[in-house]
């Protein structure tokens, strides 16, 4: 049986991420919000694209607290940003839509997101994906550093120095490979496990432009962020 151990450094790498993360969460506000009423399409766009824009910018300033990041290259700074801006908004989304919430809190709120907008095509794949997060019960430490090798993704379009981003990534994956066998010691398969959700995540990322675009409404307003970041407009 494999005796794993957190080194020195890796508790200091595991402080630094969780701290960044849980200093930049978007406040759970948005499933209170969307709980207290039923809004229209347009509204809900609207609650979306301010939700969206304020988690890009929550993201970035989480971001350059991943140690090395910033002496990365600067253009592959922004390719690793904005490749990976939509993938960390849908992981967020789940996680929001994970936390346990009073009794029929989250029904409800899946019920709200239903009749949202989305077209339904999407619906499935983007609820298979919140329930296959849910049912991991991730600690906020996976969650921080699930994040951060989301962000770190090497093979992002447009990245020059993808050696360089592997070498921020992987103390990230080995960090985060150790946790699940100590977090979740009965559940060997768990790291795997998490790093399928992140293929299932990319599966969204292909599908966020027209999910945006068939919003169930006209003339479709971005702010300009979020122009750079959804493939829209
Ligand atoms: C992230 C995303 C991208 C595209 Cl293209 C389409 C859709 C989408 O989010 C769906 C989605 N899944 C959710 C699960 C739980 C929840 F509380 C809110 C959720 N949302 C939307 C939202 O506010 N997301 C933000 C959450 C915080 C981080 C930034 C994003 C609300 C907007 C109002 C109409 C009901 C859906």
């Amino acid at each position: 049986k494999e005796k794993v151990e957190i080194t020195k450094e890796q508790q200091a790498l595991m402080k630094v991420i969780a701290d960044a993360y849980n200093r930049h969460q978007i406040p759970q506000d948005v499933a209170k919000k969307l709980l207290q009423d039923q809004y229209s399409a347009e509204e809900n766009f609207l609650l979306l694209t301010e939700m969206a824009t304020s988690q890009v910018q929550v993201l970035v300033e989480f971001t350059k607290n991943i140690p090395g990041f910033l002496s990365l290259n600067h253009e592959d700074q922004i390719a690793l940003l904005k490749g990976s801006a939509v993938e960390a908004m849908f992981l967020r989304s789940a996680q929001v839509f994970s936390k346990k919430m009073p009794n029929g809190h989250n029904e409800v709120l899946e019920d709200r997101i239903r009749r949202s907008g989305i077209s339904e095509e999407f619906m499935t794949p983007m609820f298979n994906f919140y329930k296959s997060i849910g049912v991991l019960h991730m600690v906020q430490e996976e969650q921080a550093l699930l994040t951060a090798i989301t962000i770190l993704t090497p093979d992002r379009p447009y990245v020059k120095d993808q050696q360089a981003v592997e070498r921020l990534q992987e103390p990230m994956l080995d960090l985060l490979r150790k946790l699940c066998v100590l977090q979740h010691p009965q559940k060997p398969q768990y790291f795997a496990c998490l790093l399928g959700r992140l293929t299932e995540l990319r599966t969204l990322n292909y599908y966020h432009a027209e999910m945006l675009t068939s919003w169930r409404m006209n003339d479709h307003k971005f702010t300009p962020l979020l122009c750079e970041i959804w493939d829209v407009e």
